[in-house]
């Protein structure tokens, strides 16, 4: 065995108490994603999103966290991908995502929809032309020649199948909508004492605060 050097540093950060948090986790979550992305030098919206095939098999991957609703968390991917096929049959997830200056980490869990067609649409139009092309250019997750060719050829033909014109939205990309029944916000404490608060949803708009053992 071989022992693994972290940074050593300790996870001294500032108190939580229930009293600080929000009575709505989504909105709770907005105000560290916002102070996040004041101070942290990494994407505050990769998110580890995990799931798992109807037998239990689990997957994780990042993943960018592309908005936040009043019912959720929003990403964006192709559907026929591994990760689509898991939540065709098995529409669950959780993610957890970790903003290292602020020492928080933030896991949710919850089940999984597809957003609808004119959300993704908006998304999609959004985003500059060559990721447009590329989403329609990948098969994203099957296998494919070992030669990076194969995909830059893809790219070419779907920037000449589509020249002049607005790329569509693929009918095989789109969002995803994670509506948490669990969220935990952990701040990191001096000595391993963390502050945990896990939020369990108990009806509409209503969420039970435990306080949990670091
Ligand atoms: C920081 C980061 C952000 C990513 N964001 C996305 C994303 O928003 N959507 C996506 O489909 N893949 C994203 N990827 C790629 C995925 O991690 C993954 O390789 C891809 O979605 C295929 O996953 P799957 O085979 O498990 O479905 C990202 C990767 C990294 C490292």
């Amino acid at each position: 065995m071989i022992f693994l050097e972290g940074s050593g540093k300790e996870f001294a950060g500032p108190p939580l108490s229930l009293e600080q948090l929000d009575a709505d986790p989504l909105r709770q979550f907005f105000t560290w994603y916002q102070e996040a992305a004041r101070t942290e030098a990494g994407d505050p919206t990769a998110i580890a999103l995990a799931t798992s095939s109807r037998e239990g098999r689990m997957r994780s991957r990042m993943v960018l966290l592309k908005a936040i609703d009043e019912r959720g968390f929003l990403f964006f991917t192709n559907y026929r991908s591994r990760k689509g096929k898991d939540l065709e049959e098995n529409p669950q997830a959780a993610f957890c995502c970790f903003w290292p200056v602020s020492l928080r980490q933030v896991c949710v869990r919850g089940a999984v929809e597809k957003v609808s067609t004119e959300e993704s649409n908006a998304y999609f139009q959004s985003r500059p032309v060559l990721s447009r092309l590329s989403a329609w250019a990948s098969p994203q997750s099957e296998p494919i020649p070992a030669e990076r060719a194969f995909l830059e050829n893809r790219l070419r033909e779907m920037q000449e199948r589509f020249a002049g014109k607005e790329v569509p939205l693929p009918p095989f990309w789109g969002g995803y909508r994670l509506v948490p029944d669990e969220i935990e916000f952990w701040q990191g404490r001096s000595n391993r004492l963390h502050d945990r608060f896990l939020y369990a949803r108990i009806g509409d708009g209503q969420w039970k605060r435990t306080r949990l053992a670091p």
